[in-house]
């Protein structure tokens, strides 16, 4: 990948707050053509005052920002175009229909879609007549999305996209994003659902306190933390009957009751040594389970070092 190939670069990006408080603390990260990166963090991390810089609402206090190749901020005119936006508050006029709004949006955009085509994209065909003001939260994120895609962006950014969808509207928004992505549209999304993330992000980052504290392939960031395995310890043996577990790459175990729990960087030593034990001893390991870490053990991994840190 060539460097023309990133249309998002953040490099040291600061935002610093009247009184001196910095929200965003130095972050570096890209995000290619076609590609949908993910920002998560815990409530008040930076993700929306990072995202503010990316679209060119703020100025950086440090570092640079190139959106497509170019400054968001000193270059509007160049990226506005280019880019769509669905901010976590839409704040339409409430008396004009869905209709009538998006024709509105449609007017201050070069080279809109038609309003009819943007609409059904986001399934609101059947609610075309109905004023903004009678929208549930869902349809109104719904609206907040055909307005963002508009002028057919190459760069999307979607604040919080399936906030107060119900479970087939966030489905449906995951494969619109899906296509958007196959056609080439480039996604960075901000969400607090990490099943959104795990399912729909090529890349993500996990930011903390202001600053990136994972990156990476969602199997990237979760290869940060251990694996579990756990069984049923066979009748008439005790823990203590285990093969010695750190030669393993065990790290660490736990017993509650029969059931021994443990954790491991080396899935496949550890794995592979537990079943040969198992074989020579003739015995079965019930109930084994063997998994990767979750993106969510990552998170609150992350999280919980704020507390303990912050
Ligand atoms: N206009 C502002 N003035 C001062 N501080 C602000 C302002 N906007 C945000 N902040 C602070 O900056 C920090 C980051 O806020 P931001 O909204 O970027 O976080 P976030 O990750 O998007 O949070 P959430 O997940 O809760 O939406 C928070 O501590 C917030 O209180």
């Amino acid at each position: 990948m060539t460097d023309d190939d990133y249309v998002i670069e953040a490099e040291d990006l600061r935002r610093t707050y009247a009184g001196g408080f910095e929200a965003v603390t130095g972050i570096t990260f890209r995000a290619a053509r076609g590609e949908i990166f993910a920002l998560l963090g815990t409530n008040g991390a930076g993700k929306t005052s990072t995202v503010e810089l990316l679209e060119g609402l703020a100025r950086p206090d440090g570092g640079s920002v190139r959106v497509l190749g170019h400054d968001p901020y000193s270059e509007r005119a160049a990226v506005r175009p280019r880019i769509g936006v669905m901010l976590q508050e839409g704040g339409f006029p409430a008396e004009l229909t869905v209709a009538e709004t998006t024709r509105m949006w449609a007017g201050c955009t070069s080279g809109a879609r038609p309003v009819g085509e943007a609409l059904e994209t986001v399934g609101l065909t059947r609610r075309s007549d109905v004023r903004v003001k009678q929208l549930s939260g869902g349809e109104k994120r719904r609206l907040d999305l055909a307005l963002a895609l508009l002028g057919r962006p190459e760069v999307l950014f979607l604040d919080e996209p399936t906030t107060g969808l119900d479970a087939e509207g966030r489905r449906e928004t995951w494969e619109l994003v899906r296509t958007l992505r196959d056609t080439g549209t480039t996604v960075l999304l901000t969400t607090h659902y990490l099943e959104e993330a795990e399912g729909l992000a090529d890349r993500l980052a996990i930011m903390h306190e202001g600053r990136i504290a994972a990156e990476g392939r969602v199997d990237e960031v979760v290869a940060a933390q251990p694996s579990h395995i756990s069984f049923e310890l066979p009748d008439g043996f005790l823990a203590g009957d285990l093969p010695p577990l750190a030669p393993l790459g065990i790290s660490s175990h736990e017993t509650v009751g029969r059931t021994i729990r443990l954790r491991t960087f080396e899935l496949q030593r550890a794995a592979t040594g537990l079943l040969l034990w198992a074989q020579e001893q003739r015995v079965e390991l019930r109930g084994l389970g063997v998994r990767s870490a979750s993106l969510e053990e990552a998170f609150l991994h992350i999280a919980k070092d704020q507390e303990t840190t912050g």
